[in-house]
């Protein structure tokens, strides 16, 4: 830098001055999707809703969280005994209560097998930033920091000391996760272990990168406050270590998160509302024979397993084989024996046109062997007409996903080319479903061209294909106008966008069909 240039000055902001932002041709490409209204229909309500709004709602974490119970292993009553045993009880040895937060545990008004968790307080603690927090027994020494103006004028707190977090890691402290040293990129000379700290996401703007390990003195970045925590080691252990706990977050910038983490573990699955949705809207029946075809990590297949008691044959596939081992192992702990896992390309799964007396799944299953001993058998197909139930979760643009603090998308081409993908299972999908049999098809973003158009495509490409309506009981909004459903068909289908007042959550798409 030249002697005449301007020095360089981190920009920090609170959680609520921080813009979630988009390139304009992207922002263009969704915003022309939102409608004002919405119209009314079942438990359906209206809704007057904009880009900027979701935009603005995207940044914190759903202000419920959602415990899915297990029917395999234990009933609702018992999650919501044992949940409210455990969050009422003292947990300060492991940093979660200054105060302590009171949450209310219900169960949900009409999904069968929901819990849902809320923070009593006011949801979001944004006003943190001002430091008003008193000083507790491990506050920072405030003589060692007031040494600078300089620290004062880039804005940073005189009250404590700062570790500065990758946004990865800053998106699973907004939900409620603790700080792991390796998502710890800069923070103040001097931490020391138990310190209070206060934590920030690092935004990085045009790429770029923070290295590891920089003094908060040279940062020049982007970030926004995230909470107050308390060091579990000294500064030089952040960066020495590759695994570990740096900083148990005590105060979120965010609507508060209930510490769940390692409780009842295989009884219950912490899913987002209309995740939860989904498996109810497939409707799975006991003897069922269901494909999952994109299933990793596995939420919604082990919530299928679940709904029918284990009294079926669900085939789990995902392409990626390391991601079904662990799939695997996530559906053993969750008591899901009725679940097959294979490792394929789903838009592949389909093989030749129907034979007579073509194998069953079951037998195609029977007669599999494992390539690599890690049980997940070769599959290289299914014939035409094999399933009674389809679900369909394809990879999407998941610009729905809460918390998040910067979105990656770049083109409005690389939206389009995720509905391009989807059609590919679709394709496939349509040949293996039953006549008679129903498919469900669900994405997590908001994107029209991967939602109310892909149902366009699917009734016009696929005419013995019709929309089933999603029951009542299930929340959520109708879909968009503009792709051409008409008002009765977007009613039958259920999407949640991120702002929406009555259902906090992420923005989510259902649709169901039926194969005539
Ligand atoms: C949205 S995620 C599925 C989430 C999952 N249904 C759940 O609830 O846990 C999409 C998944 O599709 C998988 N995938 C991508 N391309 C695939 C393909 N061609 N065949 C099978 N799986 C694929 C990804 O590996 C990813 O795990």
């Amino acid at each position: 830098m030249g002697s005449n240039a301007t020095p360089e000055v981190p920009e920090v902001l609170s959680l609520s001055k921080l813009k979630v932002t988009l390139p304009q041709d992207v922002y263009n490409h969704l915003a022309r999707q939102y409608p004002t209204s919405r119209g009314v229909g079942g438990n359906v309500v209206e809704v007057t809703t904009d880009l900027d709004n979701i935009l603005e709602c995207m940044k914190t974490s759903p202000a419920e969280t959602c415990c899915r119970v297990n029917l395999l292993k234990t009933s609702v009553d018992e999650v919501i005994d044992a949940l409210k045993t455990h969050l009422s009880t003292k947990r300060e040895k492991n940093h979660e209560t200054s105060p302590k937060q009171e949450y209310s545990v219900q169960r949900h008004d009409t999904i069968k097998d929901l819990v849902i968790i809320r923070g009593l307080s006011s949801s979001s603690r944004d006003d943190l930033f001002r430091f008003s927090v008193p000083s507790g027994a491990h506050a920072t020494d405030k003589k060692e920091l007031l040494s600078g103006d300089v620290r004062r004028k880039k804005g940073w707190p005189m009250s404590h000391r700062v570790v500065i977090v990758d946004r990865f890691c800053a998106e699973a402290v907004l939900r409620g996760a603790h700080v792991f040293v390796k998502g710890i990129l800069c923070a103040d000379a001097g931490i020391k272990e138990e310190e209070e700290v206060a934590v920030y996401a690092h935004l990085s703007q045009n790429s770029r990168q923070v290295p590891r390990g920089l003094l908060l003195e040279h940062y020049f970045g982007k970030c926004a406050f995230l909470g107050i925590g308390r060091s579990c080691c000294k500064r030089s252990d952040y960066f020495a270590q590759s695994t570990g706990l740096g900083v148990a977050m005590v105060k979120l910038a965010g609507p508060p998160q209930p510490p769940l983490n390692a409780i009842l573990v295989g009884k219950i699955m912490l899913q987002n509302l209309p995740s939860v949705v989904v498996a109810h809207a497939l409707d799975p029946k006991e003897g069922d024979v269901i494909l999952d075809m994109c299933c990793a990590p596995g939420g919604k297949t082990a919530h299928v397993a679940s709904l029918i008691g284990n009294n079926g044959l669900i085939i789990a596939c995902d392409k990626g084989r390391k991601k079904m081992t662990q799939a695997r192992e996530f559906f053993h702990s969750m008591g899901a024996t009725c679940i097959v896992p294979i490792a394929a390309d789903s838009t592949k799964l389909l093989l030749a046109e129907a034979i007579d007396n073509a194998p069953r799944p079951k037998d195609i299953l029977e007669s599999a062997t494992s390539e690599n001993n890690d049980n997940i058998l070769k599959v290289n197909g299914f014939y035409p007409e094999s399933f009674d139930r389809i679900l369909l979760d394809p990879p999407c643009s998941a610009l729905g996903l809460r918390p998040k603090l910067q979105i990656d998308i770049n083109t409005t081409e690389e939206l389009l080319k995720h509905s391009e993908y989807q059609k590919q299972f679709i394709r496939c999908a349509i040949p293996l479903l039953k006549t008679g049999g129903t498919m469900t098809y669900s994405t997590c973003t908001i994107n029209q061209s991967e939602n109310e158009a892909i149902v366009s495509f699917i009734l016009s490409e696929f005419p013995c294909m019709k929309l089933l309506p999603i029951p009542d009981y299930l929340p959520g909004l109708p879909a968009l106008t503009g792709v051409g459903l008409s008002d009765e068909e977007r009613h039958m289908i259920r999407r949640f966008d991120p702002c929406d007042k009555n259902i906090d959550s992420m923005g989510f798409f259902v649709a169901k069909f039926y194969k005539q």
